[in-house]
């Protein structure tokens, strides 16, 4: 989708990007970074609202810069701010955006219902944008950047202001989006869980310079297998019979074992053997699942190998993070509660 390379971004004295280059597949890409690393310079760079010293490459096929503004029409960006027209409702004003991306009025109504079906804006549509909520503002900039069906959609912080509910059926609509209508898209976002649950690739920025890139699947895995496994009750008997078994065993903050071994035995032998030794320890196993690299480990690994990185974001306190998703974002087996 995007191939570019050598892209120098100057601000004066400041050096906003840094020889980037980034090469994007199809599907969701997340861009993370500490404030100022350069994300959304990297966002208006590929779309030419600003002017980048140097770079080229291609995106979706046409060489950049050089055809920008036809790429321009080919993307649907949602930028960090706010953006709409006072004084329009909000059918009016995705209609609106609708009608600048080149459609005639009455497909540019339409698409911009339909598109607000999705989006689940109902009567709200109806009424000023001005009044709306964070929520409804986002939602309608989510909107916008779609009525023209782009194939490639950046999105700036969409699930900012967002409460629970409205923020999961934000990152529903954009697996659906992704998986059912092939879209590719770019979420630029602080929080990691919403990185871990919709990309499927990750890009790491930290002073301008692109410091880690590849596919989420990649990134997460453990240098050695590894089993996450939580219990009811005590979990050092069936640590001991794992140890005693060959297994390297260590234990998390939360009480559940790290099984380091098991997943280099076949799929059933492993299951097999874990129930065997939990049944010889008198031990009931909860949930196990493969243990996986956390995106703040990712994070915290790419640091320690660059000290650039741990001087751009020393304590880690631009990533939102959630405790459950230290261990992993899709646990394969749960047992009881
Ligand atoms: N118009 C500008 N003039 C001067 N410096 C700028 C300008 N825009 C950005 N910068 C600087 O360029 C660097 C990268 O900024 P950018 O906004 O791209 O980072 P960011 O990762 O998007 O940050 P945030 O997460 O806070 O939005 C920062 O040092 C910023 O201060």
């Amino acid at each position: 989708m995007i191939d570019i390379s050598g892209v120098n971004k100057r601000y004066g004295d400041v050096n906003a990007l840094t020889d980037v280059a980034i090469a994007v597949a199809p599907g969701v890409t997340g861009l993370l970074g500490p404030n100022g690393s350069g994300k959304s310079t990297l966002i208006k760079a590929l779309l030419g609202l600003v002017k980048s010293q140097s770079g080229s490459g291609t995106v979706l096929g046409h060489p950049w810069p050089a055809k920008v503004r036809t790429i321009r029409d080919l993307v649907g960006y949602l930028p960090e701010d706010d953006c709409y027209i006072a004084g329009l409702v909000g059918i009016e004003s995705v209609a609106f955006m609708a009608k600048l991306s080149g459609l005639p009025d009455t497909e540019g109504l339409r698409r911009a219902h339909e598109i607000m079906d999705f989006c689940d804006i109902g009567e709200e549509r109806y009424r000023e944008v001005e009044g709306y909520s964070t929520g409804m503002r986002q939602k309608l900039k989510f909107a916008q950047a779609l009525v023209h069906d782009p194939p490639l959609l950046i999105l700036d912080e969409p699930t900012t202001g967002l409460d629970p509910d409205q923020r999961h059926a934000m990152l529903s609509r954009i697996r659906t989006l992704s998986r059912d209508h092939g879209k590719s898209i770019i979420l630029s976002t602080h929080i990691l869980p919403d990185v871990q649950s919709v990309c499927d690739q990750v890009i790491i920025l930290a002073g301008g310079i692109v410091r880690v890139q590849d596919k989420l699947a990649v990134l997460s895995e453990l240098e050695k297998p590894t089993m996450h496994v939580s219990v009811l009750g005590d979990p050092a008997p069936l640590a001991a019979k794992c140890e005693s078994e060959g297994m390297e065993v260590s234990t998390t903050d939360d009480g559940s074992l790290l099984i380091a071994g098991l997943v280099t035995i076949d799929q059933g032998d492993r299951t097999s053997k874990l129930w065997q030794w939990a049944a010889e320890t008198d031990t009931s196993i909860r949930r196990y699942h493969r243990a996986k690299k956390s995106l703040e480990q990712i994070f915290v690994d790419a640091a320690l190998t660059d000290p650039h990185v741990a001087n751009e974001a020393s304590d880690l306190s631009f990533l939102q993070s959630s405790t459950s998703t230290s261990s992993g974002p899709s646990p394969d087996k749960s047992v009881g509660a």
